[in-house]
């Protein structure tokens, strides 16, 4: 790759993850559908980014896609340097346990284990060593690996460390889930509508969650979220429509989140000619290429 594979960008920020000329094409012939339609978008390292767009527009494609859950039509998908299309099956299965956390909608706990033990299971499994016994045995605090201790501080679960998944509200079970996808200090964090299955004040809860592990422990988050609400907690929104990068919006608010999707409905972001924008106007820091709008558009 050229330059651009450089995980700095121009403005001298670190690259946590990012994709270049991405296109995604689901079947072939008549009922082919292109879920990403070249898109370039990079997500810095210690920002906590998300992305928007109507239902249909390429959310979970991108994010499958730059997790190297799912693999590009064409382009390219990088974690920091690393380009996930020169990895074979393995090395990329170890790139997905080493560098990269999930949280989904669904926690995914497994509910023989203790909540000790689920955050610290990657690590486990990847035979990386705590300092400890398995979690939960080694003392009522938890751990003695000072980062899963600030992890369990941050998402507020000292007093449960022993309790079993079934024994947490939903939105405990989540801050769980959050914990575990922190606890290898992955170079990324992606989150898929990680409060889709809370109610409002948990989800809050877990929002300020990812927030916190961003700007107090210096980690890297990617959000998709239907929810105006949810995006106001990240330092930047990215607008999909129709597979293509159309907007961002710095510091946003769920106001103006929620202006900008209305603009959607009113076909704002296509040109006169019906195609998309194709300007590159995401900045000088050359993090966004071609297909994206300005943010100017918004009020
Ligand atoms: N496995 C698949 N096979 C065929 N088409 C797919 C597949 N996955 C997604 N698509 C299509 O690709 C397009 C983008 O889907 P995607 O799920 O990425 O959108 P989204 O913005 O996440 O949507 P939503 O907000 O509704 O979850 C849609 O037209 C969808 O129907």
């Amino acid at each position: 790759m050229n330059a651009a594979s450089s995980a700095t960008t121009t403005r001298g920020t670190r690259t946590a993850a990012r994709v270049a000329g991405a296109v995604k094409v689901y079947g072939a012939g008549d009922t082919a559908v292109r879920a990403l339609d070249g898109i370039d978008v990079t997500f810095p390292a210690g920002r906590f980014t998300a992305i928007m767009g109507p239902s249909g527009s390429g959310k979970s494609t991108l994010m499958h896609c730059a997790a190297g859950l799912d693999t590009l039509t064409s382009g390219a998908a990088f974690i920091g340097d690393t380009e996930l299309g020169t990895l074979d099956d393995r090395r990329l299965t170890l790139l997905r346990r080493d560098r990269v956390g999930f949280v989904f909608q669904v926690f995914n706990l497994v509910p023989t284990l203790t909540v000790a033990e689920n955050i610290t299971l990657p690590m486990d499994l990847a035979g990386r060593g705590r300092g400890r016994g398995r979690g939960g045995e080694g003392g009522s605090d938890g751990s003695s690996d000072p980062w899963i201790d600030a992890l369990v501080d941050v998402v507020g679960l000292r007093d449960r460390l022993r309790h079993r998944p079934a024994e947490l509200s939903g939105g405990q079970q989540q801050r769980v889930a959050v914990a575990r996808a922190f606890a290898g200090r992955p170079d990324v964090v992606f989150a898929d509508e990680p409060t889709g299955n809370l109610d409002s004040r948990s989800g809050e809860e877990v929002l300020n969650l990812l927030g916190r592990a961003v700007r107090q422990m210096d980690r890297t988050v990617v959000m998709v979220t239907h929810d105006p609400v949810a995006a106001a907690h990240a330092d930047e929104v990215v607008f999909l429509a129709d597979g293509r990068l159309v907007d961002h919006m710095e510091s946003p608010t769920a106001d103006r989140v929620l202006d900008r999707l209305k603009a959607f409905d009113n076909g704002s972001d296509a040109r006169s000619d019906g195609r998309r924008d194709s300007r590159s106007a995401g900045g000088s820091d050359g993090r966004f290429g071609s297909g994206f709008g300005s943010e100017g558009v918004m009020p």
